[in-house]
């Protein structure tokens, strides 16, 4: 009874988005099924049981470190660039800016395809894990950042600690961050194996703090994307440990 009325909310609520997604037509649809693809193929995305940092037991784990071939790469990116052009104003950017290290080669493949597929010229720069003290020094490679409105590339936001260090060292740099694009969002509270009542995701609590709270941090696939292609696919035992998942830790404010 409990797992019929689990599976049901579940249900309904990826429904739901999807049926918006179809209303709207959504461009990014092939490319998140491609992106999944990819990453099970090489074992960048798995189904199973996993133990996190967090303490909590996931039916899933992503490891983006893995994708790391040239057509990976051009998968990724070009999943990336397709929901930058399709989500953000072309005029409301200036810099793609990667973190070191996973955001270097991200912020680099983009910016080539969105110039590539898209006809959008961007520049793009990251950090310096370690500052250099010799040379040119300081703490950007690549574009300057000062007077520019500037969206971040990260594989993932887990609690949110490596997109801090970004904004504040953007901010330092005298660029203002607009937006942050990661490829997935796990889509759940925030928090160890019991869930802060009220709580919510860390993908949330940047755009809340940082972005002004208007859904400017957008993910190639969220968790209710993978639970829509597993069903969508067949491999219903997945589904349902997804759900179980879903509803124990999933965001309810999305
Ligand atoms: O939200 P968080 O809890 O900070 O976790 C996510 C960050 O952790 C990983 O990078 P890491 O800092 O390990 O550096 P790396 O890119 O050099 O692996 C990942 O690439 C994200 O940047």
């Amino acid at each position: 009874m409990a797992d019929t009325v689990l599976s049901t909310v579940t249900e309904a609520y990826v429904r739901q988005d999807s049926a918006n997604q179809e209303e709207q037509r959504d461009p990014m649809e092939g490319f998140r099924s491609i992106f999944i693809s990819d990453a099970l193929s090489i074992g960048a995305l798995k189904f199973g049981s996993f133990a996190l940092k967090s303490g909590r037991s996931s039916p899933y784990f992503f490891n983006a470190g893995l994708l790391c071939s040239g057509p990976l790469l051009d998968t990724l990116a070009s999943s990336y660039a397709a929901l930058i052009a399709t989500q953000y104003p072309r005029d409301s950017f200036d810099v793609l800016f990667g973190p070191a290290y996973k955001g270097i080669a991200l912020a680099g493949a983009t910016a080539l395809c969105l110039h590539r597929d898209h006809a959008i010229s961007v520049s793009y720069a990251y950090n310096r894990k370690e500052a250099k003290t010799h040379g040119e020094g300081g703490w950007v490679v690549g574009a300057e950042l000062k007077g520019k409105r500037v969206l971040i590339l990260d594989d993932v936001i887990t609690a949110g600690t490596a997109i801090r260090q970004a904004i504040d060292g953007i901010t330092n740099e005298g660029g203002t961050v607009v937006g942050v694009v990661v490829a997935l969002d796990r889509e759940e509270v925030g928090g160890g194996i019991e869930v802060v009542p009220g709580g919510k995701s860390a993908v949330k609590d940047v755009d809340d703090t940082f972005l002004g709270g208007k859904g400017a941090v957008k993910a190639v696939v969220r968790m209710r994307d993978l639970i829509a292609w597993l069903d969508k696919n067949g491999r219903q035992d997945d589904v349902v440990s997804m759900q179980a998942y879903w509803e124990k830790y999933g965001v309810k404010d999305v």
